[in-house]
C-alpha cells in the first residue's frame, strides 16, 4: 500500500493506492465521513457492472445506506442534462449535508459527479474511487471539477477537493489497450513538464504490461508530482497551469471532434507533440524534442498529430482558461522535465497555428 496527504488548509485529504482497496471502501469512507448515512454513487454503465456490486457489499457492511445513478459512459456525459439527472436523483434519494457523493469511475463520472456534489445542497463531501489510469493518476486528485458545453472543455465547473481518494490498481486490468493509453498521455505529461529521469523510465517501458509491473510506483509518482503542485496552487493561478501542458491544443482537437472522434488522452497526446513544435519554432524548446515525445507516445499507441482547422483552433484558444484579455499563457517545455508558461497574444498564437 502506499499513501499521500494533500496538505490543503482545512482541506486535507488522503490517497490511497492499494490492491483490493475497492472492498475496503466501506470501512475508509467511515473514517473520513463519520456522521454520514446515505452515500450517493454515481458511476457508469460501463463500470456498473463490473465494480458497483463489490463497492455497494463494502459501503453497507459498513453501515452506509447506498443509492446509485448511472450514468451513459463516454464524454458525452460531462453535461449539464447529466448534472441536473444527478441533482433531481439526489433529492430523490433524500441526501442531506452530512451525507456525500462517491464517484466510482473514470474522469467523466468523477468530474461530473464532483461538480454534481459541489453544488448540491450547496456543497456536500464526496470521494473519488477512479477506475481508469487517467483518473488515477490525473482527474482524481486536485478537487478540479466541471461539465462541458457546447463551447467547450469543462466550461462550468468548480474547485472542490474530495474527502478521500481511493485507486485500486488491479481495476485497470480490466481496460480496453485503448483507453489504458489514454491514461498514458497524462503519464507521459509529468514526464515532460517535471521530471526528465520519470521520462526517460517510461521511454524505456513501451508496453502495457511493463508499465503494469511497475504501476503502484507510477501511479504513486503522478499523484506526488500533482500533490505538491495543488498544495501550491490550488485554483490554477500559477504552477499550476503548468499540468496544462498539451491542453490548450488538445481541447481543440476535442471540441473538433465533438468529443467523439478522440478521447481527453489522444488529445493531449497530440497537442503535447503540437506544444513541443511551436516551443521549437518560438526559440523555447531544443530541436528534437517534438520528436522525441512522439517516440514515446507512439509505442504506447497514442496519436502524434491531428487534423485542425485554424477555425477549430480559434474556438478552443479564445475560451481557454489560461487566457487573459488579448493573451494567452501557452505551456511550452525548455527541456523535457521542466515546463514554462509562455504569455503571447492569441492572435501570434494562432498565426503560428495557420
Ligand atoms: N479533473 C481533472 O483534473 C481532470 C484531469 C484529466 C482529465 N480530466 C477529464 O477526465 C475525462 C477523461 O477521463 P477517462 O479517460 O477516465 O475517461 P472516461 O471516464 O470516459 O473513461 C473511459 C472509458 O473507460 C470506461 N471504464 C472506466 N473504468 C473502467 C474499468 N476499470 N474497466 C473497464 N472500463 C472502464 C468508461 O466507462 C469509459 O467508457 C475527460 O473528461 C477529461 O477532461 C479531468
Ligand atoms: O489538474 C489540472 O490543473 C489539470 O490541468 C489537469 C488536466 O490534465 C485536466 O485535463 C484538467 O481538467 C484541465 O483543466 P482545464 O482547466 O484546462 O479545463
Ligand atoms: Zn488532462
Amino acid at each position: 500500500m502506499k499513501t499521500l496527504t494533500v496538505a490543503l488548509p482545512g482541506r486535507e485529504y488522503e490517497i490511497i493506492i492499494q490492491r483490493g482497496v475497492l472492498d475496503r471502501a466501506g470501512e475508509a469512507c467511515r473514517k473520513v465521513l463519520p456522521r454520514a448515512e446515505t452515500l450517493f454513487v454515481v458511476t457508469d454503465s460501463h463500470v456498473e457492472p463490473l465494480y458497483r456490486a463489490r463497492l455497494e457489499a463494502s459501503l453497507t457492511a459498513a453501515g452506509f445506506r447506498t443509492a446509485v445513478c448511472t450514468v451513459p459512459a463516454g464524454e458525452e456525459a460531462k453535461c449539464a442534462g447529466q448534472l441536473a439527472r444527478l441533482w433531481e436523483a439526489m433529492m430523490d434519494a433524500r441526501l442531506t449535508r452530512t451525507d456525500a457523493v462517491v464517484a466510482l469511475g473514470g474522469g467523466v463520472v468523477g468530474d461530473l459527479a464532483g461538480f454534481a456534489a459541489a453544488t448540491i445542497l450547496r456543497g456536500v463531501d464526496f470521494v473519488q474511487i477512479p477506475t481508469t489510469l487517467l483518473s488515477q493518476v490525473d482527474s482524481s486528485v486536485g478537487g478540479k471539477v466541471a461539465i462541458d458545453l457546447q463551447r467547450g472543455k469543462n466550461l462550468a465547473g468548480a474547485f472542490w477537493q474530495p474527502k478521500l481518494v481511493l485507486m485500486d490498481p488491479d481495476t485497470l486490468d480490466t481496460l480496453s489497450d485503448a483507453i489504458f493509453a489514454d491514461g498514458m498521455a497524462e503519464v507521459v505529461k509529468y514526464g515532460c513538464i517535471f521530471d526528465k529521469d520519470f521520462f526517460a523510465f517510461l521511454a524505456k517501458r513501451p508496453t502495457r504490461s511493463l508499465l503494469m509491473e511497475e504501476i503502484e510506483s507510477i501511479l504513486y509518482t503522478c499523484c506526488n508530482l500533482k500533490r505538491i503542485v495543488v498544495e501550491e496552487d490550488e485554483r490554477d493561478t500559477g504552477k499550476r497551469m503548468l499540468l496544462n501542458f498539451g491542453h490548450t491544443l488538445g481541447h481543440a482537437y476535442e471540441l473538433a471532434g465533438n468529443y467523439e472522434k478522440w478521447t481527453h488522452g489522444q488529445a493531449v497526446a497530440a497537442g503535447m507533440v503540437k506544444a513541443a513544435e511551436l516551443g521549437s519554432t518560438l526559440g523555447v524548446t531544443p530541436a528534437g524534442t517534438a520528436e522525441r515525445i512522439a517516440g514515446v507516445l507512439t509505442a504506447l499507441g497514442l496519436p502524434t498529430a491531428i487534423p485542425c482547422t485554424p477555425e477549430e483552433y480559434a474556438a478552443a484558444v479564445g475560451l481557454d482558461k489560461k487566457g487573459a484579455g488579448a493573451d494567452i499563457s501557452l505551456i511550452l517545455l525548455e527541456q523535457i522535465g521542466r515546463a514554462v508558461p509562455h504569455k503571447m497574444p492569441k492572435t501570434a498564437l494562432l498565426e503560428e497555428l495557420r
